[in-house]
């Protein structure tokens, strides 16, 4: 293997310290903590650990969870009556709605009734028309997790050329959109892509989330490239990329690991989010290079 191992886990850590350290000082400013409301709708058993780790988080940063469970047969008024509940709550800065919602309900209408300013996972049409048109929004938290990954590996990203491999509202496209701000050279490729391999020979940065596990062959990738693997997949073999993690680390310069590479950025990057929308909500002063 010649990769160098971008650990995520210790990235999120920093990043949650930080976190932490400024939501200290906006208690001390404001006399309340940062605010964070999650919303459970249903059984799913990955999205509840997804929760519980979201809400531990959000306390040890210092700031104050509000967790709604609501059972898998809520109706769609009463999921929207709760967002309504929630953008009209003074104490909550950021709302976030886990996802996938159960079948029946209407995940786009749910996401389209979120305040926008209270909207940290980004995926609210109005920050994804912000991030497309370089305004100040909340970016999704798995794309910008990725960006400060690369950015720490790469520093200046200017002029790299970048394959992003999905198309998602999620991550896809706005990951795309966080490299093109970044002045690199962006092809979005997806599952109609012909002869992807042709399209990664010459990428400095892979970013793969296809949700295919082992989808992106070792083979594929150009000699030193950052390759940022998205993937979460459940296979016989336990947890898996869509990147062939074994053929790809010894090419690569550098790749995340799944676990431990992009999914612990996400928690931290929600934090993140949660923080700039108090201190914007509240007037308070966060400097651009704060976090
Ligand atoms: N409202 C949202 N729903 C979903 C999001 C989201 O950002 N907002 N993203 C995913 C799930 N997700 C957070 O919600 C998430 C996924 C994975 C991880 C993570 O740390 N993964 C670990 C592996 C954990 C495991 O064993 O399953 C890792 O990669 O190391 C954190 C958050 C979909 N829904
Ligand atoms: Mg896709």
């Amino acid at each position: 293997m010649s990769a160098e191992i971008i650990d995520g886990k210790a990235a999120a850590a920093t990043l949650r310290a930080r976190v932490g350290e400024l939501a200290a000082g906006f208690a001390a400013d404001t006399g309340r903590k940062p605010g964070l409301a999650v919303v459970l709708v249903g059984e799913d058993a990955a999205s509840a650990v997804y929760v519980r780790s979201k809400g531990k988080a959000t306390v040890a940063a210092g700031m104050a969870s509000f967790e709604h469970r609501l059972p898998a047969d809520t109706a769609q008024e009463d999921l929207l009556a709760l967002v309504d509940r929630l953008n009209a709550d003074d104490a909550v800065d950021g709302i976030l709605v886990q996802l996938p919602l159960p079948e029946g309900l209407d995940a786009d209408a749910v996401l389209q009734r979120i305040d926008p300013d209270k909207d940290v996972d980004g995926f609210h049409p109005v920050n994804a028309g912000r991030l497309a048109t370089g305004l100040n929004g909340f970016v999704p938290c798995t794309p910008l997790g990725c960006l400060m990954l690369l950015k720490e590996r790469l520093g200046d990203l200017s002029g790299l050329n970048a394959v992003v491999i999905g198309r998602s509202n999620i991550v896809g496209k706005p990951m795309a959109a966080l490299l093109t701000q970044a002045s690199c050279t962006v092809t979005v490729a997806h599952s109609r892509t012909r002869n992807l391999a042709h399209h990664l020979a010459g990428a400095d940065i892979v970013v793969a989330a296809v949700g295919r596990a082992n989808f992106v062959s070792g083979d594929w990738i150009k000699p030193g490239a950052c390759v940022i693997d998205v993937g979460i997949n459940r296979t016989d073999d336990g947890l898996v990329g869509d990147v062939d993690f074994a053929s790809a680390a010894s090419v690569a310069g550098a790749i995340t690991p799944v676990p431990g590479g992009v999914g612990p950025m996400t928690i931290a990057c929600l934090l993140r989010n949660t923080l700039v929308a108090a201190h914007r909500r509240a007037g308070v002063a966060l400097a651009a290079d704060a976090i």
